[in-house]
């Protein structure tokens, strides 16, 4: 099942797109600023949530018209429409049918690799936590549920903290709750790590990781329910003068070290910390092998040697997931040597264009 035709109308740079599609894995190079990024953000609003820059709708319109954006796509046998008209929530419908976000979930797995994860190893706990999460929702669709659950009830908690309420009557549903909610999203987190670390293959060319989920301050690597709920109840004082929640699951970070030193990744060059990146995406995918997925890939080649960008594109050529890549200049698929299509991306004024190199 592949994504076999792609249209876009009044996204970012685009005022209208056209791509008919197979399976072979697609480049696309231009200049800074002609839309490449553009192309790929637009295919990862075919999965749920914000897309790959997490930008709202609003600044997902084009600038000046004064119209929302739609995206259409055939994906297998499905025709795909999402739309956000102007000041409104994005919509989805399939065959012509209203349907949730969800649903996008359930026809094909999106996996990204930005620039802006180039300093996912070295920045805030935040940008992994995200980064695993999506992992772990390509092997786990309840992740999200889960995750849900504990939000709204660290939401209420908190409330609770702001207000300085010091009786534990009040907390002990909602830290059951969290502790229910969060030992799911631990279990999920971990799971996927194991899929990661089972799928990584260092005969590839890139290193296989050793991944350690961190689940907290003052948690085990991986707490019970029970042990998630002694834990609130004993931060609650501690958690009172601060007025919010300091530790959990909402806290947990992931950790990467590799190689025979046992290396952090923080410490790893940046090309070797985006090779470690793209070691745990092409993990994810090959652990997905029975499922469509599709792998955007922004500017991965400019860091990359040209050793490791034949590995690269060898590896997509075999894991047989449908690619999307983006360059500054066609040199950085010599390497794809007629494996995929190449598209030169233009931006005469104000509009991108596209068309196919020969
Ligand atoms: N809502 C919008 N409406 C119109 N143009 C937009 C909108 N949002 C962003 N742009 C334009 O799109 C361009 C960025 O496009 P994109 O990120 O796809 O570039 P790129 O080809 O990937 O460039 P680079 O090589 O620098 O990453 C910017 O010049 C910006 O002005």
């Amino acid at each position: 099942m592949i994504l076999s035709h792609l249209s876009l109308a009044q996204f970012r740079s685009w005022p209208r797109l056209a791509l008919d599609l197979d399976a072979r894995p697609v480049a696309l190079y231009g200049p800074n600023g002609s839309g490449k990024t553009n192309v790929l953000e637009a295919i990862s609003m075919l999965s749920p949530g914000r897309g790959m820059r997490g930008a709202p709708p609003a600044d997902q319109a084009r600038q000046g018209v004064g119209a929302g954006w739609r995206i259409r796509a055939r994906i297998g046998e499905d025709e795909v429409e999402t739309t956000a008209p102007p000041a409104a929530r994005r919509e989805v419908a399939m065959n012509g049918k209203p349907a949730p976000q969800t649903a996008l979930g359930a026809l094909m797995r999106v996996i990204w690799l930005t620039p802006a994860m180039d300093r996912l190893w070295t920045e805030a706990p935040e940008g992994r936590r995200r980064f695993l999460d999506r992992i772990t929702l390509s092997f786990h669709p309840d992740h999200a549920e889960a995750s849900l659950g504990y939000d709204k009830a660290m939401r209420e908690r908190n409330r609770l903290l702001r207000d300085q309420v010091t009786d534990p009557g009040w907390y002990r549903a909602l830290e059951s709750q969290m502790a229910s909610a969060g030992a799911r999203l631990t279990a999920n987190r971990l799971a996927a790590l194991d899929a990661i670390t089972a799928a990584q293959d260092e005969s590839t060319g890139f290193p296989a990781a050793r991944l350690r989920l961190m689940a907290g301050e003052g948690f085990a690597d991986d707490p019970s329910e029970a042990d998630i709920a002694g834990r609130l109840a004993a931060m609650r004082p501690r958690d009172l003068a601060a007025g919010r929640s300091l530790t959990g699951p909402h806290r947990a970070d992931l950790g990467a070290s590799w190689g025979a030193q046992d290396m952090p990744a923080a410490l790893s060059s940046t090309g070797e910390q985006k090779a470690l990146l793209l070691s745990l995406i092409l993990a994810n995918a090959r652990a997905l092998s029975d499922q469509p997925v599709l792998l955007l890939l922004d500017e991965v080649a400019a860091h990359l040697d040209a050793d490791r960008r034949d590995a690269l594109y060898d590896q997509i050529t075999a894991l047989g997931a449908q690619s999307f890549l983006t360059g500054t200049g066609p040199e950085l698929f010599a390497e794809f040597a007629g494996r995929a299509r190449r598209f030169a991306v233009a931006r005469p004024d104000t509009a991108s264009e596209i068309r196919e190199a020969d």
